[in-house]
């Protein structure tokens, strides 16, 4: 039942395979000797610029009945004449700025205007170290990059003070195939860290052992490859976290299958946050279902630097409870598709609701919101997150729907199952 008596419907949602499992695995399946194949591998934007670029890099890829096959390269990685483009894939910029570094000869890596916004400065200052060469020619620290490689020389390397732990799992991803052992310290503070956990699961996964000798330190034995093998990919917990917004809001019980309580996807703890704050959350069947609709009133603080993509969710979350919700340790959420931050500020502003921006996150006064046209800034989780809030209050109309398709082509497909009066 609702808060006003009505029966609430049970609406099964799904959700396309996990968009950062999926690269990494085509990664280790690319570098791998002989065919792995991939199942619910994420099929959307992100995943075909990564597997067009390592096409180029040599390894033959196909999608047959919804299966990628990858027949690998076994680390021999060759040098394309065209430029690697990438679209505003940052996962892929950073794991493949690395591993291009495993061939010879000259890489060009590349993307949208706003993938030139976003830096890759501390990966590059970690390969300079080992001996690499590599020019910015926009001399920014940030896109295009052009990589003359002659082998990954491999040692002892330090980040600090990481923006993105992409650079991290990068080094870790190709670092089985470099000259020597690799040794990664992180010092100061780390974000998205649960990326970094699922880099070494991976990694596992694929035969490649990696020994954290500390929490900060992490090192991996030269010498090593992965092994071609088949690979079912779990459901994508951040594109589920749309619906699970949408079962907080009390919009319907939403069920998404394919999902596991014990995921290594660090987003999995956006279910712990909405249980806080008043739902119910259900393991059954293989998935998990979510039932809202009566949210805790009060002021919650939350810190999100481990789960930045849960901030959009949790930001219209917020619209809809009574009290102040200040969001913690996400400044990295500049450097993503657009500067999160400041988008999410404004958008909510658009809808009536009173938000500000602060140095690392966000304070957002719930309250009383109204209909509003909604600019996507070419970021999909903006758009997925308010195309929710846009299911509960009338007159928001979201700009560039299509944008969605960086992660999840079918989003718009499967919210219909969530408008009134569809069963
Ligand atoms: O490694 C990954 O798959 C990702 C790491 C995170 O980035 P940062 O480590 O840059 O925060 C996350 O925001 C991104 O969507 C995917
Ligand atoms: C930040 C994201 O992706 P990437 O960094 O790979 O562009 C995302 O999907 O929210």
């Amino acid at each position: 039942m609702s808060s006003d008596g009505r029966s609430i419907r049970r609406v099964t949602l799904e959700v396309p395979g996990s968009k950062s499992i999926t690269q990494r695995a085509l990664i280790a399946a690319a570098l791998a000797k002989g065919e792995s194949r991939l199942q619910n591998a994420l099929l959307a934007e992100d995943t075909h610029y990564l597997m067009k670029a390592l096409e180029l890099l040599g390894a033959k890829i196909s999608i047959e009945e919804k299966e990628i096959r990858i027949a690998g390269t076994g680390g021999w990685i060759q040098a394309p004449v065209e430029k690697i483009f990438l679209g505003n894939n940052g996962t892929a910029l950073r794991f493949l700025t690395t591993l291009v570094c495993l061939g010879e000869g000259i890489f060009l890596l590349d993307g949208t205007p706003r993938l030139r916004e976003r830096p890759v400065l501390p990966l590059l200052q970690v390969l300079r170290c080992m001996g690499v060469t590599i020019e910015t020619p926009e001399n920014s620290g940030c896109p295009p990059l052009m990589i003359k490689a002659r082998g990954l020389p491999g040692g002892r390397t330090v980040f600090t003070d990481l923006d993105s732990s992409q650079y991290v799992s990068s080094l870790l991803l190709s670092s089985p195939y470099a000259a020597r052992d690799v040794k990664i310290r992180l010092a100061g503070r780390t974000v998205s860290e649960p990326y970094i956990n699922m880099t070494l699961q991976v990694m596992e996964q694929f035969g490649v052992a990696v020994e954290r000798q500390k929490d900060n330190i992490f090192f991996v034995p030269a010498g090593q490859s992965y092994t071609a093998r088949s690979f079912v990919i779990e459901g994508d917990y951040s594109s589920a976290s749309y619906f699970f917004l949408a079962a907080a809001l009390g919009l319907a019980r939403v069920c998404v299958p394919n999902l596991t309580g014990e995921s290594v996807q660090g987003d999995a703890r956006f279910l712990r946050i909405i249980e806080d704050l008043g739902c119910t959350v259900t393991w059954r069947d293989g998935g998990v279902e979510v039932a809202g609709g009566k949210l805790n009133p009060g002021d919650v603080e939350l810190a999100m630097g481990d789960i930045p993509d849960m901030v959009p969710s949790l930001a219209v979350l917020a619209v809809f409870r009574s009290g102040r919700t200040v969001i913690t340790g996400a400044s990295h959420l500049r450097i993503k598709e657009s500067n999160r931050l400041a988008a999410l500020a404004a958008e909510l502003g658009r809808i009536g609701i009173a938000a500000r921006e602060t140095a690392d996150g966000l304070i957002i006064d719930g309250g009383d919101p109204h209909g509003g046209d909604i600019e996507s800034y070419d970021d999909h989780r903006i758009a997925m997150s308010f195309a929710i809030a846009g299911l509960a209050i009338p007159g928001i109309r979201i700009a560039d729907r299509g944008c969605v398709r960086k992660s999840f082509p079918g989003f718009w497909e499967e919210l219909k199952k969530l408008e009134p009066g569809t069963r």
